[in-house]
């Protein structure tokens, strides 16, 4: 991925407002002697309502106990514990998505509620792949709306990258066929396939992936390889349970968190991989296809913490 100067600016400055309330408890933890019990229980508050889910905030808060109790400390060693204790728990989860399918094409599913960002991350993800020089393809399984599918054409003009479309109300899963079908024609290494991702209704939902694999299944068992969750992380603790619903009906296999820049929500995040264990391939900041960024534990962590590195 290419770093254009100034993400890394955009993610501390959306993390900076999760960070700040963290900063309002820990500033005044430099004036104390000692982190009493009283001062842990606020940083404690303090890392819940940043978003970082009481499972967390109870592990750094017992961390800092343990090390630290009884001992005058700064400011900058806790945020410096808060980092480390957060890069443990996202570091196992921080795995990319790799194009590693035998035969091509690799099948990537896109789920995801309307107005996730879904559309903009597959954009992103052609771009991140095109960049890696693979071959790339779009599938417009969303036939749900039509606007959803001109959507994506656009985006697809502007990649430069072949798209599978059909009419509005059109049978997904043989859109994606057809996607498979050409792209094993013309050597294309990567099908990324728009879905409907409705939740509203849960059954048309599995019934429509449930479809869209057994027609897959004929032309590759393997098919889909990834089936991947894309949350919208200004919705807060709603993505987790987003998480919860779509791992039962759709067999998530990995998440992209988007809308990153600007958020006081992205301690989210931190909950969503302590909670689910499952992989984080890429974070969204911003409009554009070059803003997915692989998903580094330890600058999350550190904006998460307010550490500027
Ligand atoms: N700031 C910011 N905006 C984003 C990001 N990703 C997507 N968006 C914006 O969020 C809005 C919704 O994104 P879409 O990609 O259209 O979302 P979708 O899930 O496909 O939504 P529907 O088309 O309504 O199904 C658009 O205005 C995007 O530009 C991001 O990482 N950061």
């Amino acid at each position: 991925m290419n770093d254009k100067p100034g993400w890394k600016d955009r993610l501390f400055g959306g993390f900076s407002k999760t960070s700040s309330r963290l900063t309002e408890n820990l500033t005044g933890l430099v004036t104390k002697a000692k982190l009493d019990e009283q001062t842990l229980d606020e940083i404690e508050d303090a890392l819940i309502v940043s978003d970082l889910g009481p499972a967390t905030a109870a592990s750094i808060r017992e961390k800092l106990s343990q090390e630290r109790f009884e001992k005058g400390l700064s400011e900058d060693a806790v945020r410096k514990i808060i980092q480390e204790e957060i890069t443990g728990i996202l570091e196992p989860v921080a795995i990319p998505l790799e194009i590693d399918a035998f035969p091509r094409p690799q099948v990537i599913l896109v789920i995801g509620v309307n107005g996730s960002g879904k559309t903009t991350t597959i954009a992103k993800l052609a771009h991140l792949f095109l960049e890696q020089d693979y071959g790339v393809m779009l599938a417009a399984g969303d036939t749900f709306r039509a606007a959803a599918i001109g959507q994506l054409k656009v985006w697809a003009e502007r990649l430069g990258v072949p798209i599978i479309s059909g009419k509005e109300g059109g049978d997904s899963a043989s859109i994606v066929y057809e996607g498979v079908k050409q792209a094993t024609a013309t050597g294309i290494d990567v099908l990324i396939v728009d879905t409907a991702g409705r939740l509203q209704n849960r059954t048309e939902l599995m019934d429509e992936l449930d479809k869209i694999r057994r027609v897959l299944g004929r032309l590759n068992p393997e098919a889909p390889h990834d089936v991947v969750l894309v949350l919208d992380a200004t919705t807060g603790q709603n993505a987790l349970s987003q998480i919860e619903v779509f791992r039962e009906v759709a067999k998530v296999t990995g998440l992209v968190m988007t809308k990153l820049d600007g958020t006081a929500r992205g301690g989210v995040l931190v909950a969503a991989a302590k909670q689910f264990e499952l992989p984080i391939h890429a974070i969204g900041v911003g409009e554009t296809m070059e803003d997915l960024r692989p998903f580094e534990a330890s600058d999350l962590a550190a904006a998460i913490a307010g550490i500027e590195e």
